[in-house]
């Protein structure tokens, strides 16, 4: 017969260190606070924060911070407990902390996307040297568990593709200016208020961090180093009303994504990966383009399980240390039980390819002598370049002899639509290259 489950309480008992106390950090301790007696019951350990480290212990802050666990002494902290929650950001001294954790024997727990972009593997081993759990959770796409989806339910997988919306704070202004009519700035000063944007909103803005989140996506989807460095990275700093209504007219919507893609610089070539962050020009009808707010989604490709889609809060107080506490059960657990987290897998090593590998489409607006003869040159520059035109439309008229052309190519690699866009400059029927978007989601 089949016993019921025991319900005691655990005897265990694990201390709980939390550096920063900020958006992420006030949020995680008010839910470890309140729900202390489910946390246990999950993870077989009584968790107790014995400290809070903060900048300024006089601050004021949210009463769900006990203002008797506050203290500037972070190394204390860091090097005092079972479980180190590290949610101050940045590189330093975050990575100095989180390393003296691990050799005080903790598991670290960080939501810190740009220290793991930049050291993910110092971290990695230092966990393994001290034979703990490293987990981040929250450093990719908030609430979602994409991480442990890439990082565990895709281990029996071959991951071809990820494409995403992975910063809730840019999409957050783009959807403003797009359904809103904000300008960029109110758009952006909002999504600071609302404890989307990063302390320094330039990460979001510049495309950094979505980056930082795509080398994380991309080492652990093709189990391969991928650093901030080798993502080519363009944020929507420049991004105007204008390019969003131009986008509507093109029956899309203007989406800041994340693409991390194996591929083939041409046929034949060695297989390498492609990661990249960039604005771009998503259907109306795909997924991606129906992801409004501080909201996230990620599509990931497999072979064998096809394609996955993943869409949560990817911001914000709560949702983050949602996705924090998920690893801290986690972690307690294996200290409870045994086991542990999964350590780095880069056995792959496949070659990162340089912008020009990428595959995509471009949407290319393209001023023109409306006369006869001009759209079959502009054909013949694509066909020089084997790239193949989806659709073509002349969008407006300038004047009788001129016109607007928009042409959507297929998927081709990066360096031959270049090549075509050079070559259309170039032909005499061209007058000018307006503007050139890429087109992705199929
Ligand atoms: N806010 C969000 O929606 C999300 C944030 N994250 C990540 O979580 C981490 C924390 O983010 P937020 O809470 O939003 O940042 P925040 O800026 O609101 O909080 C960070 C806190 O750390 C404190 N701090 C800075 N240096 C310190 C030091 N040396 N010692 C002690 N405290 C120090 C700051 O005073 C601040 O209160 C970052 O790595 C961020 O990238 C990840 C996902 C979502
Ligand atoms: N600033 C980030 C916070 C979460 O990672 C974002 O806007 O997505
Ligand atoms: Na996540």
């Amino acid at each position: 017969m089949v016993q019921p489950q025991s319900s005691a309480p655990s005897s265990r008992a694990l201390t709980v260190g939390v550096l920063g106390a900020g958006t992420v950090g006030t949020q995680v301790i008010r839910l470890l606070t309140e729900q202390a007696e489910e946390f246990a019951a999950r993870s077989g350990a009584l968790l107790t924060v014995t400290g809070v480290a903060v900048r300024d212990v006089e601050a004021p802050r949210d009463p769900a911070v006990p203002r008797e666990l506050l203290t500037d002494d972070a190394t204390a902290v860091a090097t005092g407990n079972d479980l180190v929650i590290e949610l101050i950001g940045g590189i330093e001294p975050a990575r100095t902390l989180i390393l003296a954790a691990f050799k005080a024997g903790a598991s670290v727990i960080t939501g810190n996307k740009a220290l793991i972009a930049a050291h993910g593997p110092e971290l990695y081993a230092a966990a393994a040297a001290a034979g703990t759990d490293f987990y981040y959770e929250a450093a990719v796409a908030g609430a979602i568990p994409v991480v442990y989806a890439l990082r565990e339910s895709m281990a029996g997988d071959r991951v071809t593709s990820v494409l995403g919306i992975v910063n809730g704070t840019t999409n957050y202004i783009l959807d403003e200016m797009s359904t809103k009519g904000l300008s960029f700035e109110r758009a952006l000063a909002a999504a600071q208020e609302l404890g989307y944007a990063e302390a320094d909103p330039t990460a979001d803005v510049e495309g950094l961090d979505a980056a930082a989140k795509a080398a994380i996506i991309a080492s652990l989807a093709f189990h391969t180093r991928v650093g901030l460095d080798d993502v080519t990275v363009e944020g929507i700093r420049e991004i105007t009303s204008q390019d969003i209504r131009e986008a509507h007219a093109s029956g899309c919507e203007l989406k800041l994504l994340a693409i991390a893609q194996r591929c083939r610089p041409e046929a034949g070539a060695a297989e390498g990966i492609s990661v990249r962050v960039h604005p771009a020009l998503v259907p109306t009808d795909h997924p991606l383009a129906s992801v409004h707010g501080a909201f996230n989604a990620v599509l990931v490709e497999a072979e064998s399980a096809g394609r996955l889609m993943f869409y949560g809060q990817g911001a914000g107080g709560a949702p983050t240390a949602s996705a924090v506490l998920s690893d801290v059960v986690a972690a307690a657990a294996h200290r409870v039980h045994g086991g542990q987290a999964p350590r780095e897998s880069t056995y792959a090593a496949l070659p990162i390819l340089g912008p020009g590998a990428a595959v995509t489409r471009y949407q290319i607006q393209l001023l023109v002598d409306d006369a006869p003869g001009s759209l079959a040159a502009m054909a013949g520059v694509f066909a020089d370049h084997a790239v193949s035109i989806n659709s073509v439309r002349q969008s407006a008229y300038v004047s009788q002899e001129q016109a607007v052309v928009t042409i959507v190519t297929h998927p081709a690699p990066v360096s031959r639509l270049d090549a075509a866009v050079e070559g259309l400059g170039a032909c005499e029927r061209v007058l000018e290259v307006v503007s050139i978007r890429r087109v992705e989601g199929e």
